[in-house]
């Protein structure tokens, strides 16, 4: 049955209480000389408290620039180009950058992609640590007391506190990560975006990194989005699924229906293309490409590569809503008179 509901503009967690971080079409746009590309195109949804939510989608959907905006770090030749990102109800892209340094790290930090590989190679990792709390901090604290707290963030990880003296190719990859998680962690924020913060690692290490970051966000009370492609990995560490499509998100669900019942046919497709055994494996591919965000198909944007794509699919934008409870899609499937299930 396809709800009627009325088209609220994001998604929320089951549960209650207000989101810690709202994100209303946010749109991002990369000015390049064959033209604008919109990298991310009309994107809304809400972070809970304490919620895990992946952010699943091919290679350029958008992943990575959602979480550079989210910390407002999109650099030229990218730009913000509408909406709203509210931070606690406080729309960070408002803020002074002054005030938005105190934010970053503080309140809303990122391990980014390839963290462990932008360690600076001839500073001690305790400097490291120190110099982000200093930098971050919205008054002057001393030395020593933060390099206490840089001590207590490496132990925090599994790290010892020796390691501090260290620089970074003194450690292996795991350890390197780890720091970078410390990093992000030492200020205890209250949202941690992680774009693909084990993807570098062989898989045995991958694992432990990722108990270390699960078990330091229960901890912590921290709520998280996590970037990543292997969807056997989100199905193991995450609340909910936030599929993205070229720029768009798909599918927006909690974890345990959307393996069981995926509403988005692109959402089916990439759980499809998994390997079946308990569902574990990276993303292996869907046949066709993404369509070029230089030039974007009507309607649909996935309805090139859709195979239950109807007319409609190829002249209308689908609309983005909630057509269950805590089930966000923008599929014409779900649309009045297209009921499926
Ligand atoms: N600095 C840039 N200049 C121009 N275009 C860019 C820039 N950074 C990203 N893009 C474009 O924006 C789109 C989204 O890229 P993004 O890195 O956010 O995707 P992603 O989903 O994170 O990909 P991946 O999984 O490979 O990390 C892509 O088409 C990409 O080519």
């Amino acid at each position: 049955m396809t709800s009627t509901s009325t088209a609220p503009r994001t998604d929320r967690a089951a549960g209650t209480g207000e989101p810690v971080l709202s994100v209303r079409d946010l749109r991002v746009e990369y000015h390049t000389d064959a033209g604008a590309v919109r990298a991310v195109n009309g994107v809304s949804f809400d972070l809970m408290p304490g919620e895990k939510l992946g952010l699943v989608g091919e290679s350029g959907s958008g992943k990575s620039t959602i979480a550079l905006a989210l910390m407002r770090m999109i650099k030229e030749p990218g730009r913000i180009a509408g909406g709203q990102i509210l931070l606690h109800g406080r729309d960070i892209l408002r803020l002074p950058e002054k005030e938005m340094r105190q934010v970053r790290a503080a309140e809303i930090s990122m391990i980014p992609q390839g963290a462990m590989n932008s360690l600076n190679p001839v500073a001690r990792i305790e400097d490291q640590i120190v110099d982000t709390l200093e930098d971050h901090s919205p008054k002057r604290v001393a030395k020593k007391e933060l390099l206490e707290k840089a001590h207590a963030a490496l132990e925090s990880v599994g790290l010892r506190r020796e390691v501090g003296r260290m620089y970074p190719h003194q450690l292996s990859g795991g350890m390197k990560q780890r720091v970078c998680i410390a990093i992000a962690v030492a200020m205890e924020p209250k949202v941690l975006i992680a774009d693909e913060p084990t993807s570098a690692l062989d898989v045995v290490v991958q694992r432990q990194v990722m108990g270390t970051l699960l078990r330091l966000q229960e901890e912590l009370g921290v709520a998280v989005v996590l970037i990543g492609h292997d969807m056997g990995l989100m199905a193991q560490s995450v609340d909910r699924l936030a599929v993205m499509y070229a720029g768009k998100l798909a599918e927006v669900s909690p974890i345990r229906e959307i393996f069981d019942d995926p509403l988005h046919p692109y959402t089916d497709l990439l759980i499809d293309s998994l390997p079946k055994l308990e569902r574990r494996g990276t993303f292996r591919g869907i046949p066709g490409l993404p369509p070029s965000l230089h030039s974007l198909p009507p309607g649909c944007l996935f309805h090139p590569r859709c195979p239950k794509a109807m007319d409609i699919c190829a002249e209308q934008v689908p609309p983005y809503r909630e057509h269950r409870p805590n089930r966000f899609v923008a599929c014409h499937l779900h649309e009045e008179g297209h009921a499926t299930a």
